[in-house]
């Protein structure tokens, strides 16, 4: 298990992690998302005992990382692939770690077999593509057979192939009963990966759930109406509850209703309709918003256009 409280960790005027709290807890995979510099790596090597908090505690079957007696047969991670000595085939840099850290010889084997290296075991490292590199990096996160796992960014720069066989693990060594965090910037590779999720933004919690209720609670429904008498028809709305933007002089936009709603409500004032639609916002779009990394709205998708046309005149 991992347990953050109150985690904060500044650099100079920078807040990277802001008064953090969550728990990550064995048998699922838990996804760990936020836009670039949300402050995930810093998190992760807080846990790791590589950075050291500026407030809070990080805790790792409830003791700090430094306090662990064999910490790498704890918790195992992959920080940054490109850290190894390119000159050495995979297999040496493994045995290196295992011997400086009193692994058996045969979790080599093991780890090279598990994480389907083979052949390219033998093979000097500076050579080897990312996808190869990636395998290695977890290769060696997973030496000591620790319960605990973190993954910083694993899929990235990987081909579909990589990240379905990464996908494969996470869920491997979650059905195992380990406990398994896996960051990503992106919502599209978590959705179908972490079972819960842990949203950042700017070093502060977003959101703690699982991924489908983040997903519902994402993936919300708009109703974009126009109206010569779009005065009227948002007064009209606003008194049932409904929350409304105005877009343009004749359009408005309503959350929290259906399309069937909105025309009922229109026709019940008689006020004429040219257009009735919901829009579904883009999943990536919104959390985007959600965590505070504002760029250009490109993300709208019609998915049910017009489906009604009730009220229009
Ligand atoms: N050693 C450091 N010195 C100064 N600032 C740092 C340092 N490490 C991280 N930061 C800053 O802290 C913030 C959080 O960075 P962090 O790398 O933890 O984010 P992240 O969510 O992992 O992003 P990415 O996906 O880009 O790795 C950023 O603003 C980053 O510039």
């Amino acid at each position: 298990m991992i347990e953050v409280r109150g985690l904060t960790k500044r650099y100079g005027d920078v807040l990277a992690v802001d008064d953090l709290s969550f728990v990550v807890e064995p048998g699922k995979v838990t996804g760990f998302l936020g836009p670039n510099g949300a402050g995930k790596s810093t998190t992760m090597r807080m846990v790791l005992g590589l950075d050291r908090p500026t407030a809070g505690r990080a805790l790792v079957n409830g003791r700090a990382f430094a306090t662990l007696g064999e910490p790498l047969r704890e918790v195992g991670a992959l920080l940054d692939p490109g850290a190894v000595h390119p000159g050495r085939t995979g297999r040496s840099h493994l045995r290196v770690a295992a011997r400086a850290n009193g692994i058996p010889e045969r979790r080599v084997a093991e780890v090279i077999e598990q994480v389907g290296l083979g052949g390219a075991a033998r093979r000097r490292i500076k050579g080897y593509s990312l996808g190869m590199r990636q395998r290695l990096g977890i290769a060696a996160a997973l030496l000591a057979d620790p319960r605990v796992l973190l993954f910083d960014e694993p899929m990235n720069g990987l081909d579909l192939d990589g990240i379905r066989w990464i996908r494969g693990l996470l869920r491997e060594l979650a059905d195992q009963q380990r406990t398994v965090l896996v960051s990503s910037h992106l919502l599209s590779e978590m959705q179908q990966t972490a079972d819960r999720l842990i949203v950042i933004g700017r070093g502060r919690l977003i959101a703690d759930t699982t991924t489908e209720d983040i997903l519902r609670g994402l993936g919300h429904v708009e109703v974009r109406v126009r109206s010569t008498q779009a005065d009227a028809l948002l007064a009209r709305l606003r008194e049932r509850g409904l929350t409304v933007r105005r877009v343009e002089a004749d359009e408005l936009l309503v959350e929290g209703g259906t399309a069937v709603q909105v025309g009922e409500v229109a026709n019940s004032g008689h006020i004429p309709l040219h257009h009735l639609s919901e829009v579904q916002q883009s999943l990536e779009q919104a959390y985007l918003e959600l965590t505070g990394n504002h760029v250009e709205y490109h993300g709208r998708q019609r998915t049910a256009a017009r489906v009604s046309t009730e009220g229009e005149r």
